[in-house]
């Protein structure tokens, strides 16, 4: 039997009419709506692509947004000054530095700088710290390990007692997905292992997975023969492969490809998110969720 495709940019929709409606009760109590800056340094065509998604989102939602687009070369401290100034603005309630920054910029330290009650990307050390030791219960839960999390619960996929491996330990997906699975909680629970570059038999370890997440950045990385039949297969990748015309507006746009074998592997596994329209769409309606959450927790 093919396997279910749980597909993001369905489920984001649902995520994203409650976000709506939650701004609206805000602004009825408040007076203004959430606001959302993302700051950009350099013209990195993926992040472009993605913060332009992000912005075009947070207007949907009725969020104020503030974008700064910076130059590569600015200097860290006047991108710390910036931050600080975001920090101390109190119509803004999510300050958002796309990642990755430029070598001469220490990632680090700019991800100090923000103010945890407006972390809404979960990156500060006193959020990753809070993600470990409350689990689903911390304020803010990063948006990918979030998306994959809403993915495995309205697809119904079972997680408690369930066998889990994660391939990848970025500080973005890898370690609080796995952070996340294994604490008590709903969709949660569950025994999991995380495998890495340095794993010895990567098969093995992928084979014996109920649920499987991949966030490797390799594309094609995870062969049929590696996911158990009937098992969940959460592909994170999203890898540009090569470009193509769009045949809608005649632009060109890059070609997306997951983690997975994909076409293979809707015959062997229960469970697929696709690439694009899987787990990418839903990260961006976590931060949306994120964003209203942080003006609720500064001002309710
Ligand atoms: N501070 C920060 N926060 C992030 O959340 C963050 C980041 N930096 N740096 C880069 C990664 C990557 N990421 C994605 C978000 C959406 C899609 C997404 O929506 N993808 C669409 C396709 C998008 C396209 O066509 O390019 C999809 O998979 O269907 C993908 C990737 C967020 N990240």
């Amino acid at each position: 039997m093919a396997a279910e495709i749980i597909r993001g940019t369905e489920l984001r929709e649902t995520i994203l009419d409650e976000v709506a409606e939650g701004v609206k009760t805000l602004k009825e109590k408040t007076g203004r709506p959430p606001g959302l800056v993302t700051i950009l340094v350099g013209e990195n065509p993926a992040s472009l692509s993605y913060v332009s998604l992000k912005i075009k989102t947070a207007h949907r939602v009725g969020f104020k947004e503030v974008q700064e687009n910076i130059a590569e070369d600015v200097s860290e401290a006047d991108l710390l000054a910036l931050i600080e100034q975001y920090n101390r603005d109190d119509t803004i309630d999510g300050i958002l530095v796309q990642l990755p920054l430029p070598k001469h910029i220490d990632e680090s330290r700019v991800i100090d700088a923000i103010d945890p009650a407006k972390d809404v990307d979960a990156f500060h050390p006193v959020n990753v710290g809070r993600l470990m030791l409350e689990g689903s219960s911390a304020p803010f839960i990063p948006c990918t390990p979030a998306g994959i999390q809403e993915m495995l619960v309205r697809a119904g996929v079972p997680v408690a007692g369930a066998e889990v491996v994660v391939v990848g330990r970025s500080n973005i997906v890898g370690k609080p997905i796995a952070n996340l699975l294994l604490q008590k909680g709903r969709a949660a629970n569950a025994t999991v292992t995380v495998v890495h570059t340095g794993t010895k038999d990567l098969a093995s370890h992928c084979r014996r997975a109920d649920v499987l997440i991949v966030a490797a950045g390799v594309p094609n990385l995870v062969h049929p023969e590696w996911i158990k039949p009937g098992a969940c297969v959460i592909d994170v990748g999203v890898n540009r492969v090569g470009e193509r015309v769009s045949e809608k507006t005649g632009k060109t746009v890059a070609v997306l490809r997951g983690d997975v074998d994909y076409d293979a592997a809707l015959g062997v596994a229960g469970w697929i998110t696709p690439v694009p329209g899987g787990v990418g769409p839903m990260t961006i309606a976590m931060l949306m969720k994120n964003t209203l959450k942080a003006m609720e927790l500064r001002t309710l």
